[in-house]
């Protein structure tokens, strides 16, 4: 089957209303997000190996109204729907944790269906670590060499990231809601990183990068600073998104 790569909402709403008795498998990526490369490889194979079902491909970045539909919180992440119902949803960049549900949806019968459109059903509902990166029961515990390891990555995962506390579209805390609004105004893309999700994370930033609070705010892996150092600076330079990203 062909991939559709969705470009607006009413697309997306016409293609899952129209052929709700196929295994709809949706991706969502993005395009500065290395980690999705295994994914996509995987989803691409998934799509090339049958003639049945519908793949759609969505950069969570340029479709955000349908990524906040489906409660995206990282990337990459993949959602199963069979009549209106999901199925199943995976927020893994091991491109095995794909292959492995899709296999099981696309031969297996379409479960019990519960009333609403979409509606999250108990047992699938958990879309566990937002890293992305290693999501899934650790099997081992994580040694401090692997963390700062994770860390090195996760703070380099896109030019802007940001470290808060819930997501940009439910922060959790009003200093994380501040920082938000702050890049948003300035119409600063970034990544984000919700470390309520990840107390590993949480705890070792703070040593990683000797700074005791969230938000955090990274430029191509550095920390830059806290609210209170972004506000300084933003009240010394107003154009000073637009300095320190384009050196
Ligand atoms: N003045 C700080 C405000 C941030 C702050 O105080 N954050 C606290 C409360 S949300 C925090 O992250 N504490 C450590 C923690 O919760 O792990 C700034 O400029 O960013
Ligand atoms: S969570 Fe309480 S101030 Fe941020």
């Amino acid at each position: 089957m062909a991939i559709i790569q969705i470009e607006s909402s009413d697309q997306f709403t016409h293609l899952t209303t129209t052929e709700t008795n196929k295994l709809i498998t949706i991706y969502f990526y993005a395009t500065w997000a290395s980690n999705c490369n295994e994914t996509s490889e995987a989803f691409t194979n998934a799509a090339n190996s049958t003639n049945d079902g519908l793949f759609l491909s969505i950069d969570a970045d340029e479709q955000g109204d349908i990524a906040e539909l489906f409660e995206i919180q990282s990337v990459p992440a993949f959602i199963f729907i069979r009549n209106g119902n999901i199925l199943k949803e995976i927020s893994s960049s091991d491109g095995k944790d794909f292959e492995t549900a899709f296999k099981q949806l696309i031969t297996g019968a379409s479960p019990h269906s519960t009333a609403s459109p979409f509606a999250k059903t108990e047992s699938n509902s958990d879309i566990p670590d937002q890293s992305g990166a290693d999501v899934g029961e650790e099997e081992e515990e994580e040694t401090e060499e692997q963390l700062n390891e994770r860390l090195t990555q996760l703070t380099a995962a896109a030019p802007v990231m940001l470290f808060m506390k819930g997501t940009p579209s439910e922060p959790k805390c009003g200093f994380s809601r501040q920082m938000v609004g702050i890049l948003r105004e300035h119409q600063v893309r970034f990544g984000f990183f919700d470390i309520l999700k990840d107390d590993a994370v949480r705890q070792g930033l703070k040593k990683f990068s000797d700074w005791p609070t969230f938000p955090q705010l990274y430029f191509n892996g550095e920390l830059v600073g806290g609210l209170d150092i972004i506000k300084e600076s933003l009240e010394e330079d107003p154009d000073f998104f637009a300095q320190s990203l384009s050196s």
